[in-house]
């Protein structure tokens, strides 16, 4: 067994929850509140500027060329091709991308984001790799299991999305992610792989609030208290 094996193992009720989110079954079946999907894209613009930022820090704790490639080769994909999921929603609402970006991440995001930033900032690389591997591992199975409940045509509104993610560049991703985590693994103190699964299980957990931020659309309290008492 290996240890990514195990991570997925230990973690497969978040993965669950996670697959039966309203939200994420909405996706499969075409039909998710507009003003979830506004709340969505807004918060995941500026996630994705953030995770940026985060495998440049990763880079920075970097020796080996390849880890240098891998992380570079990500902030290429996070830049060109992850825009095309968030075009797809916003076509689906007929609303402008641009109209999307630029706001304050609301209180889940902004945890998700600075428990990223303490692993890459604190930890070791397997640290970090473990605090970001649930970004793609949770989105590629999503894509892969409404592919196989849904089976949607290319005229499901959602349909784009769904494919980008079921797709084998998300896949591979998570492979490479995944092989070179059971490498560190293998010389990790028990100390070290405790933190590991730790940030590993944080990150799933912050995954499904992710969603439920979005479907509830979650904001700091100041926005609410305003003309509520
Ligand atoms: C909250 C949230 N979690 C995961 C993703 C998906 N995702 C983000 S970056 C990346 C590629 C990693 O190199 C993938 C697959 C998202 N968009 N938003």
């Amino acid at each position: 067994m290996t240890f990514s094996q195990d991570l997925r193992d230990e973690n497969s009720d978040i993965f669950q929850a996670i697959f039966t989110h309203p939200f994420v079954q909405g996706i499969g079946k075409g039909n998710v509140p507009k003003e979830a999907l506004e709340h969505y894209i807004k918060a995941d613009f500026e996630y994705l500027n953030a995770f940026i930022q985060i495998y440049g820090m990763a880079i920075s704790k970097s020796n080996d060329r390849r880890d240098m490639a891998f992380f570079n080769d990500q902030i290429q994909f996070v830049l060109h091709s992850e825009v095309h999921p968030h075009h797809n929603f916003c076509e689906s609402i007929g609303v402008n991308y641009d109209e999307l970006q630029g706001y304050a991440l609301p209180p889940t995001a902004d945890h998700y984001v600075k428990h990223m930033m303490y692993h890459a900032q604190t930890g070791t690389l397997a640290e970090i790799i473990c605090a970001l591997l649930p970004c793609p591992w949770t989105y590629l199975e999503i894509g892969k299991e409404l592919m196989k409940t849904y089976k949607p045509a290319d005229d499901h509104p959602f349909y784009k999305w769904i494919r980008f993610y079921a797709d084998e560049s998300v896949e591979k991703i998570t492979t490479t992610m995944r092989n070179r985590l059971d490498e560190l693994a293998t010389e990790a103190s028990i100390m070290e792989q405790k933190r590991m699964k730790e940030a590993f299980r944080k990150s799933c957990q912050l995954e499904w609030s992710f969603w439920e931020m979005a479907y509830t659309r979650e904001e700091w309290p100041d926005a609410k208290l305003v003309g509520s008492r």
